[in-house]
């Protein structure tokens, strides 16, 4: 198995280590196009092999695709991460420009990847990179669902104080500060209603923190997060190379499926080793979906600004 993660920022860094720590590969390739960094963290990383206990051959290349050639998972985490104050939409100008010519780029040397997209705004890139790809649709995967349900969970946890391994939750979509909807209702404590366990305004105010929970640690770090979303990265990855179908939500492609068609939008997905394998109907009630079509508004607007670049 061969994986490459594009962008050897803070993201992309973080989701190879996981990845590495993990050996969910044979190879795995690091690049980014400022010089000598991919190969300094690599260097780095796998002098932490010894130390950690596993063997995964690691390559940094500085933007030499070659490199990447016949890999089966890319991870594009390339681009401009936000600041302070900003929303994730104000990336596009840079970000798309950045996806698109990434794309082009591991397509020369790998022929049928599966590509998860992080690089913000998520899913207009994740939409992006499936019309420049070209791939069969179940092979383009945005993540931005898993860390959102990752940060929900988080939440109610601290809430409840209890184990957060005991907290099922979901996010679906899109990965955009008003445009997310934490799923209150299917979310349980061990498969008991976390509803039974806190008020309506403490629940309120989870699902609040939840759709912000990026927003507040860029404000905090003074950059976007990278723990949580490299380790969202990994495992997203993880759930594909070991083929386990376990259920994620991830950025797909809808044709019909939540009401919804031409869109790349969050949805619980099953993963396994052709990629995204299956959408699964969560039923939502009649407000979810109102509020799933409001989320697929406001993301569908910021892909119709794709047309407006000159890419
Ligand atoms: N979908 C999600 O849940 C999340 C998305 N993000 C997004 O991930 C992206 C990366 O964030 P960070 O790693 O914090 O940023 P960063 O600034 O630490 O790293 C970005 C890296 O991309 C590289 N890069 C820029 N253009 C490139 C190109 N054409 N080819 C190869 N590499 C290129 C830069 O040299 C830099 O090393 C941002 O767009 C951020 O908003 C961040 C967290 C979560
Ligand atoms: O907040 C950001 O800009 C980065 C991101 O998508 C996240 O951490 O959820």
């Amino acid at each position: 198995m061969k994986i490459t993660v594009v962008g050897a920022g803070a993201v992309g860094a973080t989701c190879a280590d996981n990845i590495a720590r993990k050996e969910l590969a044979d190879e795995l390739v690091l690049l980014d196009i400022k010089e000598g960094i991919a190969e300094g963290k690599t260097l780095d990383m796998f002098q932490t092999a010894s130390l950690l206990g596993f063997d995964t051959k690691l390559v940094g290349s500085t933007n030499d695709y070659a490199k990447t050639a016949n890999s089966d998972v890319v991870v594009i985490t390339s681009g401009l991460p936000r600041k302070p104050g900003m929303t994730r939409e104000e990336l596009i100008g840079v970000n798309a420009g950045i996806v698109k010519s990434v794309v082009e780029n591991i397509l020369k040397f790998s022929k049928n990847p599966i590509i998860v997209i992080i690089s913000n705004p998520m899913d207009t890139m994740t939409y992006l990179a499936k019309s420049v790809a070209g791939l069969d649709k179940h092979r383009i995967i945005g993540m931005g669902g898993t860390l959102d349900s990752a940060r929900f969970k988080c939440y109610l946890a601290k809430a409840m104080d209890v184990s957060i391994n005991d907290i099922h939750g979901t996010v679906i979509g899109g990965h955009g500060d008003t445009t997310m909807i934490p799923l209150k209702r299917l979310a349980t404590y061990n498969g008991v209603p976390v509803s039974q366990f806190l008020s309506t305004e403490t629940l309120d105010k989870v699902a609040a923190d939840t759709m912000v929970g990026g927003a507040t640690l860029t404000g905090l770090l003074g950059t976007s997060a990278w723990y949580a979303p490299g380790a969202a990265g990994a495992a997203l990855v993880e759930a594909i190379v070991r083929d386990e179908k376990k259920i994620m939500a991830c950025c797909v492609s809808l044709d019909g499926e939540y009401g919804q068609s031409d869109i790349c939008l969050g949805v619980p997905v099953v993963l396994g080793k052709n990629g995204w394998e299956k959408i699964v109907d969560y039923q939502l009630t009649e407000d979810e979906q109102a509020a799933f079509n409001k989320s697929a508004d406001a993301v569908r607007n910021m892909n119709s600004v794709l047309s407006t670049l000159s890419l």
